[in-house]
């Protein structure tokens, strides 16, 4: 049985947070995550752990009934196969590799494209039939130029900042007086600060990058770099990495930390924000008792349609107007400029006034809802917001009492706004509600609606719940879309 087989028959996967003492099994990205089936009644399926980490079981096919009894030699393959994955060199040992490679005459700096490393003199044999290039000084300060970005559509798309919105992100928080920046899962930022200290021309930042891409190691010294799993707070290097980050988060001198972290974008929110929780608690604890109540400064970067459950989780977050957009992404641009503008904003709990978004990218402030929004994003009077979400402008409609879609009609059948071409009269929906199934309500009125929190509700029966990719959101009018694509269209919709 695996996790593809156990959730075929199933409607929905909730994930279970730390219930009790019980300790996970683990896969080689550490503590596995319990989920639990929820069917179409409503009724709670038999429980399983599953990767956190993985959403495509080729990459990690971990599984295990809750109560499963796992055989010793099943205990001891398994052990051996998370050491097979364990990355060649420890931390320090990269460290002390860096130094080695960075006193190389400039002819002897290469780079193994096909292993990703940088080889020292005596590895070079070994590389031969390799694809090899030379490495100069500013390359081995771009690490996130020189590594092939992961492409692996379905766990881990590295979708790198566009210098325009990671540029515009250290300016906003140097203003803001923020002097070091934990860096989840944001390579390319860690990499501009360190660029931007050798300027000379601003106050020194620090930075700390956790990553699960241990390919980073290579770069950074013990205290620059954790490799680490964001879904599961587990540090790869143990005790010692977690050391690491309580000496980050401690803010000697006043020097004021900030958490950025842009998740892969299929990644459960209620793991994250878990774990973004217990950041937070462990910086609020070796605070100055005066800060005993406060919350540490965050930015989540997300796709603009999980709002509702990124607010659900953290009630004090806002979302921002700012489209943040990458490079290797060719949809997901700025604007005007791109084929479509990005979905992904910021979410904080730094006060938005105080994130003076770019007047000359087109974003305004709004001075009733205190805060900068797209220009197209235009003050409902009836409504006292600025509603738009999605870039585009709303119009408000008098029958719902709400600004809405451009693209949404009101239908007198259903009473409400929706799409021209909705499935119209099957109120509350054709499908029924999105939590339990039921066809007698929506989710609003689910009973269970407490108690069925995952992050994408119901997953397409043959792709399976992990099967959330970034990529298949993004392509409009692929062929066929995933079950997670049509899932996040359609959350994406119902905002
Ligand atoms: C969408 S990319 C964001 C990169 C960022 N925009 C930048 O330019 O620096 C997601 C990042 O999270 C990392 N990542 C993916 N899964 C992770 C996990 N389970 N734990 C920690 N990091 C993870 C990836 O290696 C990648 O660097
Ligand atoms: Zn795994
Ligand atoms: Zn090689
Ligand atoms: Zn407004
Ligand atoms: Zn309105
Ligand atoms: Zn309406
Ligand atoms: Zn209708």
């Amino acid at each position: 049985m695996d996790i593809t087989e156990a959730i075929d028959d199933s409607f929905g996967i909730e994930v279970i947070l730390s219930e009790g003492g019980k300790t996970p099994p683990c896969c080689p990205h550490g503590p596995a995550l319990l989920f639990e089936k929820v069917s179409k009644g409503g009724e709670k399926g038999r429980r399983f752990y599953a990767c956190s980490a993985c959403r495509d079981r080729k990459d990690c096919s971990f599984f295990q009934w809750e109560h499963e009894k796992v055989s010793e030699a099943r205990l001891l393959a398994r052990e051996a196969e998370n050491q097979l994955r364990r990355p060649p060199f420890s931390q320090k040992e990269y460290c002390t590799r860096f130094r080695k490679f960075a006193s190389l005459p400039p002819d002897k700096k290469k780079f193994c494209q096909d292993c990703q490393i940088l080889l020292l003199p005596g590895e070079h044999e070994a590389h031969t039939s390799h694809k090899s290039t030379d490495v100069s000084e500013s390359q081995l300060r771009r690490p996130s130029v020189l590594l092939r970005p992961l492409d692996n559509k379905k766990s881990n798309a590295q979708y790198l900042f566009t210098d325009r919105s990671s540029h515009f992100m250290l300016d906003t928080l140097a203003a803001l007086g923020y002097r070091k920046v934990l860096c989840v899962g944001t390579p390319r930022l860690q990499e501009l600060i360190k660029l931007r200290n050798l300027e000379q021309k601003h106050e020194p930042m620090k930075s700390l990058l956790l990553d699960i891409d241990f390919r980073y190691a290579q770069f950074y010294s013990q205290d620059e770099f954790c490799h680490y799993n964001m879904f599961n707070h587990h540090f790869f290097g143990g005790e010692a990495s977690n050391a690491v980050l309580q000496a980050f988060l401690t803010e000697s001198d006043g020097d004021k930390v900030v958490m950025v972290a842009d998740p892969p974008f299929g990644g459960l929110v209620k793991p994250l924000a878990n774990t973004f929780s217990l950041i937070s608690q462990t910086w609020r604890k070796l605070q100055s008792s005066d800060s005993s109540n406060a919350d540490m400064p965050m930015m989540w970067i997300f796709p603009y349609f999980f709002e509702p459950r990124i607010l659900e989780s953290f009630p004090s977050f806002s979302m921002l107007d700012y489209q943040v957009d990458y490079d290797n992404h060719p949809l997901y641009k700025h604007g005007k400029t791109g084929r479509r503008q990005s979905p992904v904003r910021l979410f904080t709990n730094i006060t938005p006034r105080a994130v003076v978004l770019p007047k000359e990218e087109g974003y305004r402030f709004c001075s009733v809802c205190e805060r900068y929004v797209w220009s197209l994003n235009k003050h409902c009077a009836k409504c006292n917001i600025c509603p738009s979400k999605d870039g585009r402008e709303w119009k408000h409609c008098s029958l719902c009492e709400k600004c809405v879609k451009p693209s949404w009609k009101h239908c007198q059948a259903c009473g409400h706004c929706a799409l021209p071409l909705h499935p119209c009269g099957h109120s509350p929906g054709k499908e029924g509600c999105f939590c339990c199934g039921s066809l007698q309500h929506k989710h609003k009125a689910c009973p269970l609606k407490d108690t069925h929190r995952i992050n994408s509700c119901r997953p397409n029966a043959k792709s399976g719940a992990k099967n959330v990719s970034r990529k298949p959101l993004l392509k409009r009018k692929a062929k066929r879309k995933s079950g997670a694509a049509r899932r996040i269209k359609k959350a994406a919709q119902s905002m």
